[in-house]
């Protein structure tokens, strides 16, 4: 049996876990550079759980700015099996209002200039990305929503911009008659890169805005983002701490394969792969094999 242990990584508004018990704050340095802080680890009930803020203690990190490479790698070496991404998102639907819990079950990744692949010349890897969240997860949190009767959506196009600007008027629009249901900026490469660490992968995805099309709405600021997260806090929090007391203690073989994403992906002969990067895959490599002993 694998013991399961969750990571959390919470997004804007979202610094510190409430209900994380026996804190322990660490820094760590991963091959891939510095994670956006302290990793905090502790305890949710018996549930074993990492903490980490993605942009940082006092939002001190652009989503351009993010070194996801070193947060998964972090979480990873952590001991992290399933990974909970709680995410402040814009929405493209009048349903999907603000205040709501949307858990996204598809990603068009929109960024750029970010590194978004542990792999590379030396260890070429393609995993799949067709379905990018566990479901297995993704329905541990719907349950833990409905146990608190929080209504969530299941299910949903979380498209992911560069940023940091918010989207024009035009985008906005093109967004919207895509038929994607919400945007932000840091879902990916995140949801990439659990895949090839071989992390079971959902985002509580907090509709915070209509973005910028929407007639009858104020067009997006921090200032409205971060309120609705304030007003949400608690709401986030209960869903949080439910899903973590009831979290069995073995991690449920994932049944898409997030767990085993390497088995098919590693393309490179082993006899050419480059012990260098090898090294540096570390962790990433520990199950499937393919890192030097
Ligand atoms: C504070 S407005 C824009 C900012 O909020 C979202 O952050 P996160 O996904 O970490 O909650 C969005 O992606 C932007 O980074
Ligand atoms: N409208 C929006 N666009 C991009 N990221 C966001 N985060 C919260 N609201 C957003």
């Amino acid at each position: 049996m694998t013991r399961a242990v969750v990571g959390i990584i919470g997004g804007s508004g979202v610094y510190h876990l409430p209900g994380l018990r026996n804190i322990r704050e660490e820094r760590v340095a991963t091959p891939w550079g510095d994670p956006s802080d302290a990793l905090h680890f502790g305890e949710v009930g018996e549930t074993p759980v990492v903490f980490l803020p993605r942009h940082g203690r006092g939002h001190v990190l652009s989503p351009s700015g993010i070194n996801y490479r070193a947060n998964i790698f972090a979480l990873k070496q952590a001991g992290v099996t399933d990974l909970v991404s709680v995410s402040a998102c814009g929405s493209f639907k009048s349903e999907l209002y603000p205040g709501l819990f949307v858990l996204p079950d598809q990603f068009v990744d929109r960024t750029f200039g970010r590194q978004s692949s542990f792999f590379g010349n030396g260890c070429v890897a393609h995993v799949s990305m067709a379905h990018p969240v566990a479901p297995l997860l993704a329905a541990r949190i719907a349950a833990a929503a409905e146990a608190e009767s929080i209504g969530v959506v299941k299910g949903g196009t979380y498209v992911c911009m560069e940023g940091p600007q918010f989207s024009s008027y035009a985008e906005s629009l093109s967004y919207k008659g895509a038929g994607y249901d919400v945007i932000g900026m840091t879902a990916m490469p995140e949801a990439k890169l659990a895949r090839e660490a071989e992390l079971s992968y959902a985002t509580i995805a907090m509709v915070t805005d209509f973005d910028c099309w929407h007639p009858e709405h104020d067009d997006v600021d921090v200032a409205a983002v971060i309120a609705v997260v304030r007003s949400n806090a608690d709401k986030a929090s209960r869903l949080l701490a439910r899903l973590l007391a009831d979290f069995p203690k073995a991690h449920e073989p994932c049944p898409i394969g997030s767990d085993r994403a390497l088995d098919t992906a590693i393309l490179t002969a082993p006899e050419a792969r480059d012990p260098q990067l090898l090294a540096k895959l570390g962790v990433i490599l520990a199950r499937a094999g393919g890192a030097p002993k």
